[in-house]
């Protein structure tokens, strides 16, 4: 950029042609958000000030995001925001960014809990605490546990359950799965969204999902080892007639289909999202056994 007045529409056609053409993902809607996010506003506010000239220090401070954009890291660590299910999570480096179809998880988790009355779920590979503590917020009464192998990620966690007004019914537990669990812990919903990309086809991913945390993503050789532990796992903390919630990949649907049914599931399904690729799977807990012990 020359040394010429900048004024925010100068500024914003500039920065959406320039990452137009270096392949940057919708140029002008990340033009907007990080300009946004340097002026300490919104995205509406920008186009009622299209005329007014930046500041030399909001200059460089938005060349400087420009840099970091075009070097691969992702729009939402570089704002350390992202809005997943109409609220506001604290993103950065220490966790995966909330996805919108993981959005869809959440609307089938929820139907498995009482709206006027007391419920319980667990999250389990929590991340950033999108699932549980959307679950929380949607559901006043229900007491949510969420785990997460990453200390990082249970820190963040909590900070968003706190932010969001919710620490006192979420609980975000460090260590593997179910291991953090108290042994009587019951549940009327288990939800997961577990790294399901298997190991190899990591290498082959975008430059901004491999700055996301390897643990976040790696789901072992085939991509379904944390998928069979959650699914196992499950059955031995949901009550009868409890759901298993799942994020899946896109192929994974029928291998996924199978281990539900080997685990002796009810009702083992998959659906798919918007874009019709297979994404969820559930189970229920069969009511006539007792879980797993
Ligand atoms: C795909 S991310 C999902 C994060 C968040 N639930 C979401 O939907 O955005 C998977 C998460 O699982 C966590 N994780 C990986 N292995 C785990 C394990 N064995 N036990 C618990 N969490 C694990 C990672 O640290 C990461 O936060």
């Amino acid at each position: 950029m020359s040394e010429e007045i900048w004024t925010i529409r100068r500024v914003l056609t500039w920065t959406a042609q320039h990452f137009e053409k270096r392949g940057v993902d919708a140029p002008r809607l990340t033009a907007e958000v990080l300009l946004a996010h340097v002026l300490k506003t919104t995205r509406v506010r920008l186009y009622v000030d299209l005329d007014r000239p930046l500041e030399k220090e909001e200059l460089a401070a938005f060349k400087a995001l420009i840099a970091r954009r075009m070097a691969g890291e992702p729009t939402q660590y570089l704002t350390g925001v992202r809005e997943f299910y109409n609220r506001p999570f604290k993103v950065d480096a220490r966790v995966l960014i909330p996805r919108p179809e993981t959005e869809l998880l959440v609307e089938a988790a929820l139907h498995a809990l009482p709206k006027d009355g007391p419920g319980t779920a667990l999250d389990v590979c929590t991340g950033s605490g999108c699932i549980a503590i959307s679950l929380a917020a949607e559901r006043p009464q229900a007491s949510v546990l969420a785990t997460d192998l990453s200390p990082d990620a249970c820190a963040l966690a909590r900070e968003n359950a706190q932010a969001l007004g919710v620490a006192d019914r979420v609980s975000v537990l460090h260590g593997s799965l179910f291991t953090p669990l108290p042994p009587d812990a019951r549940f009327q919903v288990v939800v997961s969204n577990p790294p399901y990309i298997a190991s190899g086809e990591i290498p082959g991913l975008s430059a901004e999902v491999r700055r996301e945390p390897r643990m976040a993503l790696d789901g072992g050789p085939d991509g379904l080892a944390l998928l069979r532990q959650v699914i196992e796992g499950a059955r031995r903390v949901l009550v009868p007639g409890g759901l298993l919630a799942m994020e899946i990949g896109e192929t994974q649907g029928p291998a996924v289909q199978a281990l539900l049914q080997a685990a002796g599931y009810d009702n083992a399904r998959v659906e798919k999202d918007l874009e019709r690729r297979d994404r969820l799977a559930f189970g229920t807990q069969p009511v006539a056994n007792q879980p797993r012990g």
